[in-house]
Formats: structure tokens, sequence, C-alpha cells
């Protein structure tokens, strides 16, 4: 990453409900373009960070900024995948992504029109008129991202996306996907269970810590981890830091 634009702003979130306080003072930023990872144990307020950020929930205290607009407790502006986001299985692949237009009121003509160019730049190429359950898992997890990406062109909060493929095509969509963000200058914070996922894929991490969320460290990634990337000596110190980081909370 050499721009270092900011696109994406949380500041001084708080959230409780009743008297748990789930989130405390929690700031991060996220820059054009850039993979930002989001790590914490089960129950650190992940899930609604994301809401918050998606404006899904309204914070107590402080405030989401997009390029500078306050943002806060809007959606619509930033999109949200989750993890079981599933294609609606009596529509056509092409009809499946244009709903985020449809849903905006555009015409389904129109909104079909719009969409059909990108299926080229998602590796979709053919898929247009078939139905979710003639794609393999991969194939249909890379449409549910370019319908994430047609509701919202700039920042995509993935909540787990990959946590249900296998390894092999796990590996492979890791690849893609840094791919297609640097060619499409698509922003995404990304949550995941998966330390080596993490580490893998992202271009900083932050480690949210428990009672109350917190976030506890910020990890940049320097190096690109390739094929034997769980050989690598970097690799395996990022993990044990992370490790023990998390084991604290715990
Ligand atoms: N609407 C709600 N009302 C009351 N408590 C809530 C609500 N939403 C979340 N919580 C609580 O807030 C805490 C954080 O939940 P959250 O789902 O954000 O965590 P998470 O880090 O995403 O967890 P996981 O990794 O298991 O998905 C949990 O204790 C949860 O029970």
């Amino acid at each position: 990453m050499s721009e270092k634009l900011e696109i994406l702003r949380v500041s001084d979130v708080d959230k409780s409900f009743g008297d748990k306080e789930v989130l405390k003072g929690i700031n991060i930023v996220l820059n054009k373009g850039e993979l930002v990872s989001l790590v914490g144990v089960s129950g650190s307020g992940k899930t609604t960070l994301f809401n918050i950020i998606a404006g899904l929930l309204k914070p107590d205290r402080g405030k989401v900024f997009l390029k500078g607009e306050d943002i806060t407790g809007r959606s619509g502006k930033v999109s949200y995948m989750l993890q079981k986001d599933l294609l609606l299985p009596y529509m056509t692949i092409i009809d499946n992504v244009s709903l985020p237009l449809i849903l905006r009121g555009n015409k389904k003509k129109v909104a079909r029109e719009k969409v059909r160019g990108l299926f080229k730049d998602f590796g979709l190429e053919g898929t247009q008129e078939k139905f979710p359950s003639q794609l393999s898992g991969g194939m249909a997890q890379r449409a549910a991202l370019l319908r994430t990406y047609v509701f919202s062109k700039e920042i995509a909060l993935l909540d787990e996306p990959f946590s249900a493929l296998d390894a092999i095509t796990k590996a492979s969509i890791h690849k893609w996907y840094k791919n297609i963000i640097g060619e499409m200058k698509i922003s995404t914070i990304f949550i995941t269970h998966d330390i080596e996922e993490a580490i893998k894929i992202s271009d900083r991490i932050y480690i949210l810590g428990k009672d109350p969320g917190t976030i506890i460290d910020e990890i940049k990634i320097k190096e690109d981890f390739q094929e034997n990337f769980f050989e690598d000596k970097k690799f395996i110190e990022y993990k044990k830091h992370i490790i023990e980081k998390l084991d604290k909370i715990i």
C-alpha cells in the first residue's frame, strides 16, 4: 500500500446493552484499497462494531465518518456481507447481483445492464443466467461478494465470508480477493476467527479485547505471504504474537 487516503474513521465509539458495556473507546481507521481484519474472541463486540459502522445500530457515544462525512446511524452507505449471506435460490445469478439496485428503485432491466459488465471483473463470466445451485461454493461466494460490491463500491464489511469454504477453495479465493480489491480499489474490513487467514490477507489487523471491547493492538503486516506461508519465520512470529494477545483476554 503506497497511498494512504483515509476513507473510514470510527471515532471514540462506546456501546452498551443495558448495563453491559460491550464497546469502549473504539478508534479505527480504514484507508482506500486497504484490507483490515478485526480479530477478537467470541462476544468481544465485532458484530456490534460492524452494525455501528453499517449504520444499523447507533453508538452511545462517538461517531463514524465516511470520507470526512458523519454517517453515524445512517445505513446504505457501507455494504455489509454476513457469513450466511446466501444468494436467493429461485433467482438467477444476475438477478441476485442486481438486487441492491432494484431495492433502490432501478427497473430490473436497467439494474441488469448496470451489473452485467462486472461479471468479467469478478471472474463470473458465463454464470449470469445460472441459478445458485449450479455454482461451486467458491463461485457462489464470489457472486455474493459481487452483490456486496454493487450495494456500495467503496467499503465492504465482511463477516467471516470464507469460513464455510474448504481449505483449497479458501486459499484460491484469498488470492482472488486480494487481487480484485487491488484492481477495483475496494476497502475492506474483515471479521475472522482464523488467525492465519487474517495474517495472510490483511494489510493491518486490529485485535479487539473483551469486557469491554477495546482495541488492544494494531499489527501492520508488511509481507505478502505466498504458498508456503506457514513455514515463514515472520508469519509464525505474527501468529505467536496474536495468540499471546488473545490468550490474555480469555
Ligand atoms: N441486541 C443486543 N442486546 C443485548 N446484548 C447484545 C445485543 N447484541 C449483542 N449483545 C451482546 O454484546 C456482546 C458482543 O456481541 P457481538 O455479537 O458483537 O460479539 P462478537 O465478537 O461478534 O461475537 P462472535 O465472534 O461470537 O460472533 C455479547 O455479550 C452479546 O451477547
